[in-house]
């Protein structure tokens, strides 16, 4: 049976620094965290200095160990081979592309055939989930007290077990007359919230899908435009009708620390996109059916939407809701982030 519950037990064991087992189709792995892990930790994981080092196909690439790729499955995570001379440091040094300018001279290394590829592949997912860099120290056996499967880590993942948890008034800048609906999802836990603004006056609302920006929301970063768009989009709902969904999908999934990992690629010149991919994450890890979910159980499936983005729409779409019109949401620039929309609309496909 899929159980989310190993699968949340298996996310607070990787950020605490412990080993898990994740046991795929095509059998067993036994993993550490190594941004989590400490050199304690790994000598009780791997007492015979035996265990490889598992990483994303992208991170791969950027070692220059595409060739030694699963051709078959170019996607699938790349298994290195420890050699005495990887140490945790190394292991770091291997996993943060934070550490590529400092220690440019890495390698060689050797990639072998991955353990268990099913298992793998989830790994890699499920440190996303838990925010983290997504490299292991991996190992055959082990005596790991969580043991998960990839079904966990899907039903984990699933928005269906989406509920509205409170609502009540809450009169904001842009209109007095508002109401805040948090959600919350029983197996991830994360808390989700929707503003109504105005009165329904028999159109589809306009709704705005606003990921998570701690840095652009709160602190006023001109290295996006989430601030501005957040604020315009709540003016532009709250002078017709409309909904907005403040969605915890920080860093377009990714989490806030990794995000910052991205920016700090970024001060070294990667591009938004190319710093999520050295990292070893999607471009962008943003799943929409939550959105389509909570828009269902406010009542509201034909909508229009505020957004540059015909991702969202796709996705949307894909999950039962009607947009009858797309409202572009474009805010001026600034010296700070002309270059990332300049990415978004260039390689995100954002019409802009
Ligand atoms: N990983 C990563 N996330 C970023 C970066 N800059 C902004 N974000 C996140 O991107 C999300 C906002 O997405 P955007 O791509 O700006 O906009 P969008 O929501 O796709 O499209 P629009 O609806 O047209 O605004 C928020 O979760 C931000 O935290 C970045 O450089 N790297
Ligand atoms: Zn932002």
């Amino acid at each position: 049976m899929n159980d989310p519950r190993a699968a949340a037990r298996a996310i607070d064991a990787l950020k605490r620094g412990w080993p898990i087992a994740i046991a795929g189709a095509d059998g067993i792995v036994h993993l550490l965290a190594i941004e989590t892990a400490d050199a304690a930790r790994l000598a009780e994981f791997d007492p015979g200095e035996t265990a490889d080092i598992l990483i994303s196909s992208t991170r791969a690439t950027t070692l220059k160990l595409a060739n030694q790729r699963d051709a078959a499955d170019p996607g699938r995570p790349v298994q290195v081979a420890r050699v005495p001379w990887i140490d945790l440091a190394g292991a770091v040094a291997l996993a943060d592309p934070a550490f590529d300018l400092a220690t440019p001279l890495k390698g060689p290394y050797r990639a072998v055939p991955v353990t268990a590829g099913d298992a793998a592949s989830a790994a890699l997912e499920l440190a996303r989930l838990a925010g983290l860099l997504p490299a292991f120290f991996i190992a055959g056996t082990g005596t790991p007290e969580v043991r998960i499967t990839p079904a966990d880590i899907a039903a984990y993942d699933d928005s269906n077990a989406l509920m509205i948890a409170a609502r009540a008034r809450l009169p904001v800048e842009a209109s007095e007359n508002a109401e805040i609906v948090a959600f919350r999802s029983r197996d991830d836990g994360t808390e989700h919230v929707a503003l109504i603004l105005g009165e329904p006056d028999g159109q589809p609302p306009l709704v705005r899908l606003h990921s998570e920006c701690l840095t652009g929301d709160v602190l006023g970063s001109l290295k996006c435009d989430c601030g501005p768009q957040l604020h315009a989009a709540l003016h532009a709902i709250a002078s017709h009708w409309g909904i907005l969904l403040y969605l915890r999908q920080e860093g377009r999934g990714i989490g806030l620390i990794n995000k910052l990992r991205a920016y700090s690629l970024q001060d070294q010149g990667h591009d938004t996109v190319d710093a999520n991919l050295r990292l070893g994450f999607a471009i962008d890890a943003r799943d929409f059916g939550v959105a389509a979910r909570m828009l269902a159980l406010i009542g509201q499936t034909r909508i229009r939407l505020l957004t540059n983005n015909p991702e969202k729409v796709a996705q949307l779409s894909a999950h039962g809701i009607d947009v009858v019109e797309r409202v572009p949401h474009k805010l001026p620039s600034n010296p700070h982030n002309a270059k990332y929309l300049d990415t978004k609309r260039d390689r995100t496909g954002h019409q802009l």
